[in-house]
């Protein structure tokens, strides 16, 4: 089954207005492959902002999103709302949610539910930290965080799994292309195990940490990576080479 790529910018907390206008100029006058989906993750605050400069054909993603519509949970946002701006994704589970803002598995796994209830498609990310991969886990971790996604999420067409290895995000180190591709099959296989043959055919699994233009085309060859979640990369002019890694 032939999975569309995709790639995902996702700016985390950078950016102004002037700063944003830019990126959207470059992306808009850019020749994007169009069998490339591209998904930008901005600050909350900006969201409505950037869906008016950016091309209509890219989507636009909250970088996090709140387990629940509305209520008194001062500083969140709901899905609801982000849909009601014109975001049609939304970003979970990132490591810097999990490592800073101490987000359990658990609760990701119910905003995940919450957001695909709602109507927003959502990248849900995972990934192992140096200490668990040198400690020879990254498999034990990679299954885990998915299991406490799949105990919540029942139909996966609006999901893309972000694999970020913890050590290479925003450190410069990327994974090598193999070593990616190893960690993207055993999740292919997880999928064929405890979903389905249908799901792990189907579903798009991102590598990202320290994507850049120089090692994009590289790791887009491997037959599990099916895009990127680019970081650092997204808020440069090089962002549309990573998007057009597969040309
Ligand atoms: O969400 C993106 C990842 O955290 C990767 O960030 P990076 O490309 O700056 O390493």
């Amino acid at each position: 089954m032939s999975r569309k790529f995709c790639v995902g910018g996702n700016w985390k907390m950078n950016g102004d207005q002037k700063s944003i206008a830019e990126i959207a100029k470059t992306l808009s006058s850019a020749a994007l492959d169009p069998n490339t989906e591209v998904v930008i993750g901005c600050p909350a605050i900006y969201l409505m902002y950037a869906r008016n400069l950016l091309p209509c054909e890219l989507g636009l993603a909250g970088q996090n999103a709140y387990k629940v519509a509305k209520g008194a949970f001062t500083g969140e946002i709901s899905p609801a709302m982000l849909k009601d701006i014109g975001a049609d994704w939304v970003i979970l589970g990132h490591s810097e949610r999990r490592a800073i803002f101490g987000e359990s598995d658990a609760l990701i796994a119910e905003k995940a539910e919450h957001a695909l209830a709602e109507g927003l498609k959502v990248i849900a990310c995972i990934g192992e930290t140096l200490e668990e991969r040198e400690a020879g886990k990254t498999n034990e971790v990679v299954a885990r965080q998915m299991c406490a996604y799949a105990q919540k999420i029942k139909d996966w067409k609006n999901v893309v799994v972000a694999y970020e290895p913890v050590w290479a995000i925003g450190t410069g180190k990327t994974a090598t292309p193999d070593q990616a591709q190893e960690v993207h099959a055993f999740l292919r296989q997880w999928l064929s195990d405890n979903i389905s043959k249908e799901v792990s055919a189907s579903l798009r699994i991102q590598y990202g940490g320290s994507v850049t233009a120089a090692n994009a085309k590289e790791l887009a060859k491997k037959p599990d990576i099916d895009g990127f979640l680019v970081g650092g990369a997204s808020l440069k002019p090089e962002f549309v080479d990573i998007i057009n890694a597969r040309q």
